[in-house]
């Protein structure tokens, strides 16, 4: 596994208690590779949300070391910390946080407005293909509120892949949703993995989808401990439409 997307070493997360600091990461050691999919698995508290929080660069560990994409993140500061965010990295959340007046598209094309500054057709016309790709084509130009849960959660998937991101971190990408548009969500993100060689890691409570991944990690109390291959992975996603 030469070329990883996330590194870390030694990782530590504490926040202030009202006497002394409380650790909630007690320094994590974690490697991913370039297109893996994996899941995050772990007791509620177990500490998956902070440190998905440390990844996405959305808050800053409190010791050890953190390599995204092969970029130390350490000495960043705010401003180059954000644009590597939204350069390398894509996020999908249990709440698709959808603008809900703005169309499909305009959703989709969103992170790449942030980028460029002012909206022109080049990125119209990615946000169509990535439509296209997430089984969505038809629905470009609906409202993101008149789309079904498991529509909205596609295009937001799109989203994420807006400015091509090395990987994706998914919190509960499947948690609002019935078990069958959880299952066509789930398969798009391995479909997503598999042509495009995105990495995920994705925090889920349900172990269907946790033994849908190629490697699990599990985390207690802010320690990894059990990280494990798992070759009863499914070998393929089966077909993803619109539906
Ligand atoms: N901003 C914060 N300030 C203080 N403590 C926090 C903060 N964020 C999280 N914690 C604490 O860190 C611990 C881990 O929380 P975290 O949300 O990372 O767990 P989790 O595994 O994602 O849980 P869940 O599965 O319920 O979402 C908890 O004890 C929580 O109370």
């Amino acid at each position: 596994m030469a070329d990883a997307v996330l590194k870390l070493e030694g990782l530590r997360k504490a926040y202030a208690g009202a006497d002394t600091e409380y650790e909630v990461l007690h320094g994590i050691d974690l490697r991913l590779g370039r297109g893996e999919f994996a899941a995050l698995i772990g007791p509620s508290g177990s500490g998956k949300s902070t440190l998905l929080n440390l990844i996405g660069l959305l808050d800053r560990p409190s010791s050890g070391r953190l390599v995204i994409d092969g970029e130390e993140t350490a000495t960043l500061d705010d401003t180059a910390l954000t644009r590597l965010r939204g350069e390398r990295i894509g996020f999908v959340f249990q709440h698709h946080h959808l603008i809900p007046a703005f169309t499909a598209e305009e959703n989709v094309a969103m992170p790449l407005l942030i980028a460029r500054g002012r909206p022109d057709a080049a990125m119209f016309a990615r946000a169509g293909e990535l439509l296209d790709r997430v089984g969505l084509a038809r629905q470009r130009r609906q409202l993101a509120n008149r789309l079904s849960g498991g529509q909205q959660q596609r295009v937001a998937i799109a989203r994420a892949l807006a400015m091509s991101p090395a990987l994706v971190l998914a919190d509960e990408p499947t948690g609002n949703l019935d078990t069958h548009s959880a299952d066509e969500v789930f398969a798009l993100l391995r479909e997503v993995n598999r042509q495009l060689g995105t990495s995920f890691l994705i925090v889920t409570h349900d172990p269907r989808l946790a033994r849908r991944c190629d490697r699990i990690i599990e985390l207690v109390d802010g320690v990894v401990v059990s990280d494990r291959p798992n070759n009863a992975a499914p070998p393929d996603s089966g077909p993803v439409d619109g539906s």
